[in-house]
């Protein structure tokens, strides 16, 4: 296919996701069902467009003046391709899969249009609910820092200590432009692909399958670390779905005391089994009923409670989501996070830590959550943060936001990661 082909294509499916409001991997993966012809070369070169263009929705469809799939697909391709109107047209001429060239008066308007022009909502291509709750957290930064979560983001990965060391897994990956991490210990990053390119298949790397690394985010491997787990401790890991943090947790930990991992849903903790036997970690246990942790109760060292959220530090990687999430949506997740955080603390043991994460950006979730916590239990104080951040990553003072009795947040912008929030609190009592 050539690049009109695949325009037209990445115009369908968005209409797809638009018109029946479905996730973009589904769309992408019934379009390609359905035109089997498509190689993978240009089933990459769709989603990439696809993807662009649902990061950029708005100021890619500003540049047209229209919110429509069209718009936002061509005004992807000059965003974030270093297309322009006459490049494009060029391109499309003659070629029968192409949608209609741009008209007239579509390239006098995109000619016309200067970003740095539009209004801040466009720039940072947020829904305009979202704009208080950005300015709120992140004020004079607050264009700057959605915009950082308009890009593509880089392929992380960490190393597992269990089994292998950065170095050795780097001359494992040195073809496909692997480099240490600026932040995380452990970290490995491949940068974000240009134009029509992928990142590569990691997981069919006989280093993976050797249980030498996982793909994870750098940011989740910071707020990992910033759970200061260490050898011998006993530990909760409260929604530990795939086991994300459990592995880190547990390599931190050298393999020596005990994790005990739960999740309220037995789906979401099914491929955690496989990860353990592959990372070698032995000292998890798995833990899906809750009537299991009984006899945990004020005995854990640390208690992680990794938090359902609205995701929306992850919007780099789950843009469509960031279009589909609704202000009451955010009012559920915070509701389960307050009676999560009510129901863990009972494992923490007096002079235990209790560590909060969630992967939002919104302080209703984070900052907030827990000065409502902490007001709700005086039994708890928090740790100082700024002493915890420069134990963990001492040597980039200032690279996160850190409010010391608040909590710290991970950022595109700030720590070039997805977007985290961590806080942890003392239990200081013994009841
Ligand atoms: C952010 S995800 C966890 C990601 C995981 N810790 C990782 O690092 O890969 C949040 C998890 O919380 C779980 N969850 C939601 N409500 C829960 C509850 N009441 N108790 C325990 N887990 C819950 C969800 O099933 C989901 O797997």
């Amino acid at each position: 296919m050539r690049l009109g082909g695949r325009l037209a294509a990445a115009i369908e499916v968005l209409g797809d996701i638009a018109g029946r409001k479905r996730p973009a991997a589904d769309a992408l993966k019934d379009w390609g069902l359905s035109h089997r012809f498509a190689g993978s070369g240009d089933r990459a070169a769709i989603g990439n467009i696809v993807y662009d263009a649902l990061r950029r929705r708005r100021s890619a469809g500003w540049l047209f003046d229209a919110d429509t799939p069209r718009a936002q697909a061509f005004g992807a391709l000059m965003l974030e391709w270093q297309q322009t109107p006459a490049s494009l047209n060029a391109q499309l001429d003659g070629d029968r899969f192409a949608p209609p060239p741009l008209s007239d008066d579509e390239i006098h308007l995109a000619q016309s249009r200067r970003l740095e022009d539009a209004p801040a909502e466009i720039r940072a291509d947020l829904p305009d609910w979202c704009v208080p709750l950005f300015e709120e957290v992140f004020g004079q930064d607050w264009v700057a820092e959605a915009a950082a979560l308009s890009t593509r983001p880089p392929l992380d990965l960490r190393v597992n200590t269990l089994k292998a060391d950065r170095p050795k897994v780097l001359a494992e990956l040195s073809e496909v432009g692997a480099a240490s991490a600026a932040l995380a210990a452990q970290g490995i990053r491949i940068p974000p692909i240009d134009g029509s390119g992928r990142h590569p298949n990691v997981q069919v790397e006989p280093a993976f399958q050797k249980g030498w690394f996982e793909v994870q985010d750098e940011g989740s491997q910071m707020v990992a670390a910033l759970a200061a787990a260490t050898p011998g401790m006993q530990v909760l890991d409260y929604c530990a779905g795939a086991g994300g943090k459990t592995l880190a947790l547990s390599a931190a930990m050298e393999n020596r005391g005990q994790i005990f991992a739960h999740d309220s849903d037995k789906a979401r903790l099914a491929p955690i089994f496989d990860r353990l036997r592959r990372a070698e970690s032995r000292n998890v246990q798995v833990l899906s009923r809750l009537r299991e942790l009984e006899a945990l109760e004020g005995k854990m060292d640390l208690v992680l409670v990794d938090a359902p959220c609205t995701g929306s530090g992850t919007w780099r990687r789950r843009p469509d989501a960031k279009w589909r999430l609704t202000d009451r949506q955010l009012a559920t997740r915070t509701g389960e996070q307050q009676s999560i955080l009510d129901a863990a603390k009972a494992y923490v043991k007096p002079g235990g830590r209790l560590a909060y994460v969630t992967c939002s950006l919104f302080a209703a979730e984070n900052a907030r959550q827990i000065d409502a916590f902490l007001a709700r239990d005086p039994g708890f104080a928090p740790l100082d943060h700024d002493r915890l951040w420069s134990g963990c990553f001492g040597g980039h003072a200032g690279a996160a936001y850190v409010e010391r009795d608040r909590g710290i947040s991970l950022t595109p912008a700030r720590t070039g990661t997805d977007g985290f929030f961590f806080a942890a609190l003392v239990r200081a009592d013994a009841h």
